[in-house]
């Protein structure tokens, strides 16, 4: 019996069909499994670069482009209208790579005009002047590109001739070209490389290429990939992301890098998803989890749409680190409220305005801000639990930018413990102590959880990441993270290796952006300002390598005189989106402050645009700060108010002249949440500020 994979390319061709020339294409598909090899109605094509192409009806106006591998096995292609699919069929080829030993698919005849309207000799030095032809051959270059890529100088040259080339090819050459080392290329295609390769053997090929070409087990599995043509990612993953999610074995953490969009929650929920399948039937789970609730539900929906196995779905728990941390605390037996953001911020600006005065760098004589003092809370005091004034005394202030003298940190303590015993008076805890006491609950209880899978992990706190470590067992397989220091727009520094949570030897960083346009993403980055990050292993963290596969349209920026007018902006613009077809659910605008998204949501609602309101269950536009929009995706994005004044926040700001390291770290944090709201953009960015526009956007606006 003939049997038919699906290539990548399929999918987004078949989401694009009306319904009855999907039924249509359904129905061919069917026809094709039943017949034999020998009546299986295959139309031949004159002028074919590759005679394995071949087309099948599938109606009257729409044909199929197939390959056949040999065996009986065939691979789907593409579904076009009659004279496109002719088109597409005669300028393809396959061959099979050398190095890799997967199928590859190039558009020859798309190389061949490249080649006929490329000057012979680029104007400055070319594009891969550094590399020789033989690393580009050990990388998995074919040979007869080698005289085509010594002909390209620019990045443009690059992505035009890089659509036709096969995709595995471009990934490395674009690895190249956005500045990664040959080692840094090589060490990423080192795990693939596969000696001996028979390159006549397209099956073999095909099956060694499953970012590609999905073999389909029968018509249950098909009618599911088919379900979510739009999901390309539930079948189709890149080499690295399937390699970190289907290891076998990780004799320990393990921990998955890499900047926005570059599918480590795809990753993530791939990874539980196989744990959960291999899982003895004795009621064992995998626990994934996350930073807040709307990024937990966000998951739960795409669990949903990688796998409906009732089995698999029962054997993991989607919560947030907060609401598990609340769960365990109160199934224990204890009561406990949590503070509201409102009564937290008052307790601190008492402790402040009660608390020691020191002379600043200034020389003036100043209170410590109660930002200041919430943050020595947080991120010393609670990350190291310390409880007393002498471990505090002698507790390391990583982070926390200038020293106290002991006198000050005597004050400090006091300060502290009074605004500790106010909130215990009044019978209320922070998330981050519910935390805390939920590890100890769970380091004496047996392990909840075989394995765990922790998604956004770079803004966990220590006491969080205390109490993941004490939900499951040391050992092969039991924790997986997911982290972007770049992403990084709370305060916590952690060290995992300080908190029991070994992952050297065990990271692996991803650097492909499926989500965001690479004009997009080159602005994104810009916003960086080039600054280093640590990681969560204690290394330096680097964008080397980080690339997106897709072009789109430059972003806007648009100044204006006037809130007003840039409201009014903004209005047209929502409203050129929706007129362009985009669902409203589809659009997201950001601002720095809770103010601005009230005033932005009332004003969008007043003039007709739906705003989603989760409370009410009402779909929409979504506004939002730019810290809610972490984790999140939208087709076209606003960001508005990035005004002088605005962004960098100034209440989110230590002065310089309090303490010149903190400053420096606020800024980049600042940074790092336009860096957050920015990536969200799949396809459209547009930006606006009144009067004088952000410092952190001069170097977007060249
Ligand atoms: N292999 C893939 N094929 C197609 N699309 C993919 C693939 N991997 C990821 N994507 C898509 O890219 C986008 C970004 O993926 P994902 O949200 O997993 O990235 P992320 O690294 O977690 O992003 P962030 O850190 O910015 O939240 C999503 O739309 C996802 O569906």
């Amino acid at each position: 019996m003939a049997e038919l994979a699906i290539d990548r390319g399929f999918l987004p061709a078949y989401a694009r069909l009306q319904r009855r020339v999907q039924r249509a294409v359904d129905a061919a598909i069917r026809k094709f499994a039943e017949h034999t090899h020998s009546r299986l109605h295959l139309e031949k094509l004159s002028g074919a670069r590759d005679p394995k192409i071949h087309l099948i009806p599938i109606d009257q106006a729409y044909q199929g482009v197939v390959v056949a591998l040999g065996e009986q096995k065939y691979v789907l292609l593409d579904v076009l209208p009659h004279d496109d699919a002719i088109a597409f069929a005669v300028s393809r080829r396959f061959t099979v790579n050398q190095v890799l030993g997967v199928l590859e698919m190039r558009d020859q005849a798309g190389i061949e005009e490249f080649a006929s309207t490329t000057p012979s000799r680029p104007p400055a030095g070319g594009l891969f002047d550094g590399i020789s032809n033989a690393d580009l051959l050990r990388l998995g270059v074919d040979a007869d590109l080698l005289p085509l890529l010594r002909l390209i100088s620019t990045d443009r040259q690059l992505e035009s001739l890089g659509r036709r080339l096969p995709e595995g090819q471009l990934d490395v050459l674009n690895g190249l070209a956005s500045g990664m080392a040959v080692e840094e290329v090589w060490a990423e295609v080192a795990d693939r490389i596969v000696s001996g390769v028979d390159t006549d053997d397209l099956v073999a090929a095909a099956r060694r290429t499953p970012e590609r070409i999905a073999f389909v087990s029968g018509p249950v599995e098909l009618a599911a990939i088919l379900a979510h043509p739009f999901d390309v990612w539930r079948t189709f993953l890149h080499p690295t992301q399937r390699d970190v999610a289907y290891r076998e074995t990780y004799n320990g953490p393990a921990l998955v890098t890499g900047s926005a969009g570059t599918g480590k929650t795809v990753t993530g929920l791939h990874r539980a998803v196989f744990l959960a399948q291999r899982l003895p039937q004795d009621g064992s789970k995998v626990l994934l989890t996350t930073f807040t609730r709307a990024l937990a539900e966000a998951l739960d929906r795409q669990l949903y749409r990688l796998t409906d196995d009732p089995m698999v779905r029962a054997r993991i728990d989607v919560v947030s680190v907060d609401k598990l941390a609340y769960e365990i605390v109160t199934r224990s037996g204890r009561k406990v409220a949590v503070a509201e953001a409102e009564v937290l911020d008052q307790l601190w600006d008492v402790a402040a305005k009660n608390g020691p005065t020191y002379v600043n760098r200034a020389g003036r004589v100043t209170t410590f801000s109660s930002a200041f003092l919430r943050r020595e809370w947080e991120q010393v005091v609670l990350a190291q639990r310390l409880t007393t004034l002498q471990a505090y005394r002698d507790a390391p202030r990583k982070g926390r930018g200038e020293g106290l003298r002991a006198a000050q940190r005597e004050q400090v303590w006091a300060t502290i413990v009074a605004a500790e015993r106010d909130l215990a008076k009044r019978r209320l805890r922070t998330h981050t102590q519910l935390a805390d006491d939920a590890a100890v609950i769970a380091r004496q209880s047996p392990a909840r959880y075989r394995h765990v899978v922790v998604d956004e992990g770079q803004d966990l706190h220590p006491a969080q990441w205390r109490l993941l470590r004490a939900l499951v067992t040391p050992g092969p397989n039991d924790m997986f993270l997911l982290a972007d220091s770049y992403q990084r727009i709370y305060d916590s520094q952690v060290s995992l290796a300080q908190l029991g949570i070994e992952v050297r030897g065990r990271t692996r960083r991803l650097t492909v952006n499926y989500r965001t346009t690479h004009e997009i993403l080159d602005l994104s980055v810009r916003v960086l300002n080039g600054e280093a990050a640590t990681g969560l292993d204690d290394d330096g963290d680097s964008l080397r390598g980080y690339r997106s596969i897709t072009r789109g349209q430059p972003p806007v920026l648009a100044p204006h005189g006037s809130r007003d007018n840039e409201f009014e902006a903004l209005i047209e613009r929502v409203g050129t989106w929706l007129d362009q077809d985009v669902e409203p659910h589809a659009i997201g605008v950001a601002a720095r402050t809770g103010q601005l998204v009230k005033t932005i949501s009332r004003t969008l609602s007043e003039a007709h645009i739906p705003v989603a309101d989760d409370k009410r269950g009402i779909d929409g536009v979504r506004v939002a700060t730019m810290h809610r929009m972490k984790g999140l995706e939208f087709q076209c994005i606003a960001i508005v108010g990035l005004d002088a004044g605005v962004l960098p926040a100034p209440h989110a700001i230590t002065s310089a002249a309090e303490d010149p390291h903190a400053h420096k770290q606020d800024l980049q944090r600042e940074r790092c949440l336009l860096f957050v709201a920015l990536t969200r953009a799949r396809d459209m960015l547009y930006l606006s500020h009144s009067g004088t526009p952000s410092p952190l956007l001069p170097a977007v606006a060249q």
